[in-house]
């Protein structure tokens, strides 16, 4: 199967002040990844781990300090519409609709002005907000913001769909039926998704594989295939099967970390 995503060898470093001095803070290093076409590929490790530095580096967002980042074979130079990234935050502007919101990804990639509308209620339908495209933001609950967050999202219609901890902000039950939904979409779309998580259990509920991240300097410290295939509405959290893979991930995330700060 062809990659959609190749991550060959990535280092990241920062430069950042320590004791006083200049130095070098290796972020990420030595981070291969292959996710395949189509997959949901989870990403779980520590509080500063290199999660974020990883999906900024994907996004085009900022550049490897070395090693290659291919996308369907082509390296990534930037940002792009191949691409979409949905965040913590929804990044909703306040004054416009939820329509107006959706249809802005879409005048970013130059569609038509008269066929924004229709594609952008496309993809409020999809996200299961049918009905809610005139209202403004401050009148939408978190979660239909991140709903339709991911709309705008899947509305340029990216290959890639990169979303960093985008349910961390939202309460444990609409956490739960938006990873029921997102489930539903990409089994709807085909999408290739990198989502990045804290938690063991929506990473083992949502990911077809998780990589587990190890610190300082981040690395990909261990893969772990997920043959569970949750059925929304069912309680898949409550099989053994489950509990053994929660256990798993649970177990590769206790590897001690090293710390990497160079004097330049
Ligand atoms: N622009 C920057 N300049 C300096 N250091 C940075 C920068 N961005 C990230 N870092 C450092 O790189 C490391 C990885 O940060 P990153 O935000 O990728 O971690 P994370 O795993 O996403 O963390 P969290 O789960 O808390 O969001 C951290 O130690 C952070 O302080």
């Amino acid at each position: 199967m062809t990659a959609a995503l190749v991550l060959d060898g990535v280092r990241k470093d920062f430069v950042v002040r320590d004791a006083g001095r200049s130095a070098r803070f290796t972020a990420v290093q030595d981070l291969d990844l292959e996710v395949p076409d189509g997959q949901f590929l989870a990403i779980v490790g520590p509080s500063g781990c290199g999660k974020s530095t990883l999906l900024d580096l994907v996004a085009g967002l900022t550049t490897p300090t070395s090693g290659r980042i291919l996308l369907h074979g082509q390296p990534v130079t930037g940002p792009a519409t191949d691409r979409a990234v949905v965040f913590q935050q929804y990044a909703l502007l306040p004054w416009r609709t939820a329509r107006k919101n959706v249809e802005l990804g879409l005048e970013s990639v130059g569609v038509p002005r008269r066929q924004r509308p229709r594609l952008a209620d496309e993809h409020l339908d999809l996200v299961g907000l049918t009905g809610f495209a005139d209202r403004y933001p401050h009148e939408l609950s978190g979660g239909m913001k991140q709903r339709v967050a991911i709309a705008r999202a899947l509305a340029v219609d990216p290959r890639v769909l990169l979303m960093d901890e985008p349910f961390a902000a939202l309460d444990a039950q609409t956490r739960e039926s938006l990873q029921d939904e997102l489930l539903r979409i990409w089994r709807a779309t085909g999408k290739t998704v990198v989502f990045i998580t804290h938690g063991i259990d929506e990473a083992v509920y949502l990911g077809q594989r998780v990589a587990v991240m190890s610190p300082r300097p981040g690395r990909i410290s261990d893969l772990i295939d997920i043959d569970l295939d949750p059925v929304p509405g069912e309680d898949v959290r409550s099989d053994p099967a489950f509990g053994r893979l929660r256990h798993r991930v649970w177990s590769s995330l206790q590897q001690p970390a090293d710390r990497e700060v160079a004097h330049v």
